[in-house]
C-alpha cells in the first residue's frame, strides 16, 4: 500500500464542519456506525499529542486554551498518520481545516479534494449551552475560552465553508435540531443515490 495522497489511488474524505459544540463528533460516531468511515477528529489528535509528551505538547495546550489555531503542519502530520495506520480508504475529517491556512496546506501535502463538506449550522446560543454540558474536561470547555473559540470560528472557520460553498461541496444540516433528528438528515447525505431509489421501491421495476 502507497502513502496517503499517492496519485494513483486517493482516500475519500469528507470534511466535517461547524462551530464549537454543533454536534459533529456525536454525528460521525452514528456516521462510522453505518457507512464504514473512519472518524478522526483534528481536535482529539492534538489532544492525544499534548497527552503523550511531545515536543509541541506545550505549545498545543497554549494555543487548544486560547482558542488558536495550531500551525497546520503539526495537525497535518497528526492526519497523514491516522490515515495511514487506520487501514481504511474512507475518511471524516472532523474539524478540519478550520483556516484558510489549514486548507491550503493539506490540498498542497496531500493533493486530496473533499468529496463534500459537512456542515452542521447552529445558533451560539445552543452550541454554548451544548459546551457547557458536555462535561469531558476539556479545558477550553469553559465560557471565557468558549467566547474566543465562537470568534475564531466566525472570523477563519466560515471563510473556509464559504469557499467550498463557491465550488458547491457543501453539505449543510440545520443541527439545531435533536441528535436523531440530524442523523436522519445525515443518512441521507450519505446513502448512495441507488440505494435511495431501492427504498422507494423503483430499484425492482
Ligand atoms: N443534536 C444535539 N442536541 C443536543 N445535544 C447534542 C446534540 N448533538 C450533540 N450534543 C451534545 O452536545 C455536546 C457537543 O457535541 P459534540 O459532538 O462534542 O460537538 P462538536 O464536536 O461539534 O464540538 C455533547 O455533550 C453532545 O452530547
Ligand atoms: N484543525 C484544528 C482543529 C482543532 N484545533 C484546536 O483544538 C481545539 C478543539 O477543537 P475540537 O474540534 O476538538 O473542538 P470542538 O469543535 O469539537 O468543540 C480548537 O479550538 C483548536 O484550539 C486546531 O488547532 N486545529
Ligand atoms: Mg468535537
Amino acid at each position: 500500500m502507497g502513502t496517503v495522497g499517492d496519485a494513483e489511488k486517493k482516500p475519500t474524505v469528507v470534511f466535517v464542519l461547524g462551530g464549537p459544540g454543533s454536534g459533529k463528533g456525536t454525528q460521525c460516531a452514528n456516521i462510522v456506525e453505518h457507512f464504514g468511515y473512519t472518524h478522526l477528529s483534528a481536535g482529539d489528535l492534538l489532544r492525544a499529542e499534548m497527552k503523550s509528551g511531545s515536543e509541541n505538547g506545550t505549545m498545543i495546550q497554549d494555543m487548544i486554551k486560547e482558542g488558536k489555531i495550531v500551525p497546520s503542519e503539526v495537525t497535518i502530520k497528526l492526519l497523514q498518520k491516522a490515515m495511514h495506520d487506520s487501514g481504511n480508504d474512507k475518511f471524516l475529517i472532523d474539524g478540519f481545516p478550520r483556516n484558510e491556512e489549514n486548507r491550503a496546506a493539506f490540498e498542497a501535502v496531500t493533493k486530496i479534494e473533499p468529496a463534500f463538506v459537512l456542515f452542521f449550522d447552529c445558533s451560539e446560543e445552543e452550541m454554548e449551552k451544548r459546551i457547557l454540558n458536555r462535561n469531558q474536561g476539556r479545558e477550553d470547555d469553559n465560557i471565557e475560552t468558549i467566547r474566543k473559540r465562537f470568534k475564531v470560528f466566525l472570523e477563519s472557520s466560515l471563510p473556509v465553508v464559504k469557499y467550498y460553498d463557491s465550488k458547491g461541496k457543501v453539505q449543510k444540516v440545520d443541527a439545531a435540531k435533536s441528535v436523531d433528528e440530524v442523523f436522519e438528515v445525515v443518512k441521507v447525505i450519505f446513502t448512495p443515490k441507488d440505494e435511495k431509489v431501492k427504498h422507494h421501491g423503483c430499484a425492482i421495476l
